[in-house]
């Protein structure tokens, strides 16, 4: 047993109570204490359990309101409403947790695949040597010795033991948003020297021994799971469900007043009140929503696209703005040094030997778990790097876009900076005459293509620690070329065609990013610094340069707010701030861990074309959605509008509460079959958004249709056919929905091609509709046989609809639903 240690112990007293040491743990003792201590998952993450999820769904506001209803049913002592009630809910609330269920054990199966690693050091027995290797995180346990470095989640509470320029973010658990400094000096009061589970490095490497895991960390019993915003989509579901429920609210006292006043009938009316509320409910909706969108995630799957939040594919279909990084998105982020100049831009190899002390210092003295691809190509173009000794060394931090390093050459003690041209030229000493013009020559160089870092020197006194370093010698430029990534232009034009304005937010230099986007084929509008943004330029700019990570974020936020849906597609730890402020955040796997696990969307491969999958299939889901809440709805309210009219017409209820009741069972049965719908090419044109608005206009219209379709059947069927008696009627009209229902599914799409499962469900409701009332069954139901003309009758009705419906959707215009071509941002 290992005894947890005390913030005030010293290292060594910490080391000693955990039983290991700076050589880290042998695989035998970290099996022993994985056995001890568990797995290293913290509660929240776990998989919801089967009766909570039961429960879950039993508090959605559709179910409640049925359940409501059940009741008032059953206190009336009307049990067939109150069991066919119980009927639906059961149904509904099993089919979506189970529904649920499996959706969560793929998309977790998926996050697994692109979980975060860690970079743990082990030795195999006693004696040998340590060797560094990546383990999943909850493979850790308390003693192991672990490696972070910039963009690294901190996978457990550890205690430093080694650090240079580390920052760490740690929001979630204080809600200090700015990084904090840590050292790995001993402190017998105050934390600096610790790390919890659940922040994350910001900036720097450290080397650090883990003291509690799984749920024994600080936070794990406090640490909420991070509230999302709702998404786009969530809102617009939350928006529609509203809406009926108002209106489910206001049916039964509407139907009950009318039938006491029309008819002088009590309570009596009641049931039939409640199964028409219940008949304006779409109790599938969540069922297909999480069909809808697990079945185009498991697709997408294959694509090698990782879907990790399933309200995420609706809102990467809806997406019209895309803002990307450059580096390692549109290029290979495989840096090759061209070439080193002087201030005056004549050819100086002395330039390109500082950048590589600069780079081999910062790399060996700061140990990051990966090395930075810039800082190895500068070392692999050098071949002597001169007699330079590190001394001290803070890696390079996107904030303040430099890196440092002091060490001692020839018994002089130097100071070596590189990094963004703008960021070393200003902690250069220079006259302004000679800042432009350096200036001048790296813009140049970018202009040419190139990425320019700038080199600076300085000498300093003995004792110098470093700092923020100024007064700084200029010492010239290198320039490194990072090839286009092959696959980008195609992609790039792909996405352009799908309506998606695409902008670049980098922090390289303008002249260097617009050359980069140029060779991709992507049309520049404008290329603005992020220092000079405004909302005009930020509208019409494709280039947004210079950008520190605020910058990003900043950029992103502005989008959503003048309305755009807005995706963000990054690798960097620079990229994260703008991944968890855009709508949905996406990345290749390779992406550091802060960045990944805060996207929605992982990548497999570093391959654009899988965006443009992931919005096809986004807004294929999407579109399936939509389509069943136009017919559910619309259906629904023509009946319910019928209903409530017919009632006054007639001497007697137009149908008995279980034949609407079963009606609604059967609709709702078939309508499943749109989770697994075709999409109609035209909606894969644009971006795709669930909007309450459109789909409420749609469904008044094509509801009063259908509700004439319904008056019409009863008109016919009084006048014409002559039925007379109660349940001849109500067979009539239960035919005759049925019938429409099923016409209605077929032809209210935006698309004409019928895939099997649809083809199916609407061929099963039509012969329910057809047999129900010829089978032994009917007594139970109340129906009874029709004579033949009266079939033949309610044929030419359901034809007579659908010839309406088709002529009438066919003169609508289905991309008015999609999202116009970006609004100008005000
Ligand atoms: N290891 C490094 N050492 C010194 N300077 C660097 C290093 N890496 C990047 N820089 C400089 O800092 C600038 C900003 O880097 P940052 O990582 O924020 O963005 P980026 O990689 O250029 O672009 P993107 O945002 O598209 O990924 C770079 O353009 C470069 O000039
Ligand atoms: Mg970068």
């Amino acid at each position: 047993m290992v005894w947890a240690p005390e913030a005030g112990d010293t290292q060594l007293q910490t080391l000693r109570l955990l039983e290991t040491g700076p050589r880290g743990l042998t695989e035998t003792q970290a099996g022993t204490r994985l056995l001890e201590y568990g797995e290293n998952t913290i509660p929240f993450q776990r998989p919801a359990s089967w009766p909570r999820r039961l429960a879950r769904s039993l508090r959605d506001p559709f179910t409640m309101v049925l359940l409501a209803l059940g009741l008032v049913s059953a206190v009336i002592a009307s049990w067939a409403t109150a069991g066919l009630i119980v009927v639906l809910v059961v149904a509904s609330c099993l089919l979506r947790s189970n529904g649920e269920y499996w959706a969560d054990r793929s998309t977790l199966a998926l996050r697994k695949l692109v979980a975060a690693t860690v970079t743990v050091r082990r030795r195999t027995s006693e004696d040998s040597e340590p060797r560094e290797r990546e383990i999943p995180i909850d493979q850790l346990v308390p003693g192991d010795v672990i490696k972070l470095g910039s963009g690294d989640l901190v996978p457990a509470d550890v205690r430093l033991l080694r650090a240079s320029g580390l920052t760490v973010h740690q929001a979630p658990l204080t809600g200090e948003s700015a990084p904090v400094p840590k050292l790995a000096r001993d402190l017998p009061n105050g934390e600096d020297h610790l790390l919890w589970q659940g922040s994350s490095v910001a900036s720097g490497s450290a080397l650090a021994v883990v003291t509690a895991t799984g749920a024994g960390t600080l936070f794990a019993g406090a640490y909420q799971a991070p509230v999302r915003r709702l998404s786009a989509f969530d809102r617009s579901v939350n928006g529609i469900s509203w809406i009926l429920i108002r209106v489910m609210l206001i049916i039964p006292p509407v139907a009950l007043v009318a039938n006491a006043v029309l008819r002088g009938m009590g309570l009596e009316a009641l049931p039939f009140a409640v199964a028409v509320a219940v008949g304006l409910t779409p109790e599938m909706l969540p069922v297909v929503v999480t069909t809808a969108l697990a079945r185009g995630s498991a697709l997408l799957a294959r694509h090698g696209v990782i879907v990790k939040r399933l309200p995420s594919l609706h809102d990467v279909g809806a997406i019209d703005v895309l803002c990307m990084d450059k580096t390692g998105t549109l290029t290979q982020d495989r840096p090759v040094v061209s070439g080193s100049v002087g201030p005056d831009g004549r050819a100086d190899p002395e330039v390109l030997r500082w950048a590589a002390v600069n780079s081999f210092w910062t790399l060996h003295l700061t140990d990051p778990p990966t090395p930075d691809p810039l800082d190895e190509a500068i070392l692999e173009s050098v071949l002597d790097l001169g007699d330079a000794e590190g001394l001290d060394a803070t890696p390079f931090d996107p904030s303040r876009r430099v890196s440092c390093a002091l060490v001692e050459e020839s018994g002089r003690h130097v100071v070596v900076v590189k990094g963004a041209v703008e960021a070393v030229l200003e902690r250069c000493a220079m006259s302004r005459q000679e800042r432009l013009r350096a200036g001048e020559v790296a813009e140049a160089l970018a202009e040419a293509g190139a990425r320019v870092l700038a080199v600076a020197v300085a000498e300093r006194h003995a004792l110098h620690r470093l700092g923020e370093e100024r007064e700084l010698e200029l010492t010239g430029f290198v320039t490194v070329v990072d090839e286009p990534s092959p696959e980008a232009a195609h992609a790039l034009t792909m996405l352009a065609r799908r309506g998606i304005r695409l902008k670049v937010l980098t922090g390289d230099h303008p002249a260097t990013a617009a050359r980069a986007c140029r060779e991709l084929g992507l049309r520049v509008e404008a290329v603005v610094d992020a220092s000079a943004l405004t909302p005009q330029s930020l509208d019409r700019a494709t280039v947004i340069a210079r950008c520190t990570p605020e910058d990003k974020a900043r950029v992103v936020t502005a989008l959503r707010e003048a309305g755009h849906t807005v995706g963000f597609l990054g690798d960097g730890v620079n990229d994260r701030p703008a991944m968890s402020v855009a709508d949905v955040g996406i990345c290749p796997k390779g992406a550091v861990d802060v960045t990944r696990e805060a996207a929605d969307i992982v990548l497999a491969a570093k391959d654009l074309t899988a965006v443009d999958h992931a919005v096809v299939f986004g807004r294929r889901s999407t579109g399936n959605i939509i389509t069943y809440l136009r017919i559910a709805l619309s259906s629904n309210v023509g009946n319910v509008i019928a209903m409530l009219a017919a009632g006054l017409a007639l001497p007697f209820l137009p149908m008995l509460p279980v034949q609407v009741l079963v009606q609604n069972l059967c609709f709702d049965a078939a309508q499943l079959a749109f989770a697994f719908d075709r999409a109609d090419p035209a909606v894969l044109r644009r971006p795709l958004l669930l909007r309450p608005r459109g789909i409420l206009r749609f469904i008044l219209g094509f509801g009063a249709l259908n509700a004439v379709a319904d008056l019409v059947t009863f008109a016919v069927l009084t006048q014409v056919v002559g039925v007379a008696g109660e349940s001849a009627f109500h067979t009539g009209w239960f035919i005759e929905n049925m019938l429409t229902q099923a016409v209605i599914m077929l032809l209210l799409r935006p698309t004409t091609g019928v895939s099997r499962p649809l083809g199916l469900a609407t061929g099963a409701l039509a012969a329910v509709g057809l047999l129900l009332p010829l089978s032994p069954l009917a007594g139970t139901f109340g129906l009874v046989a029709l004579p033949a003309a009266g079939y033949l009758w309610l044929l030419l009705v359901a034809i007579a609809y659908g010839g309406a419906l088709l002529v009438l959707s066919r003169r609508r215009d289905w991309s008015r639903d999609r999202r116009r071509p970006s609004a100008p941002c005000r």
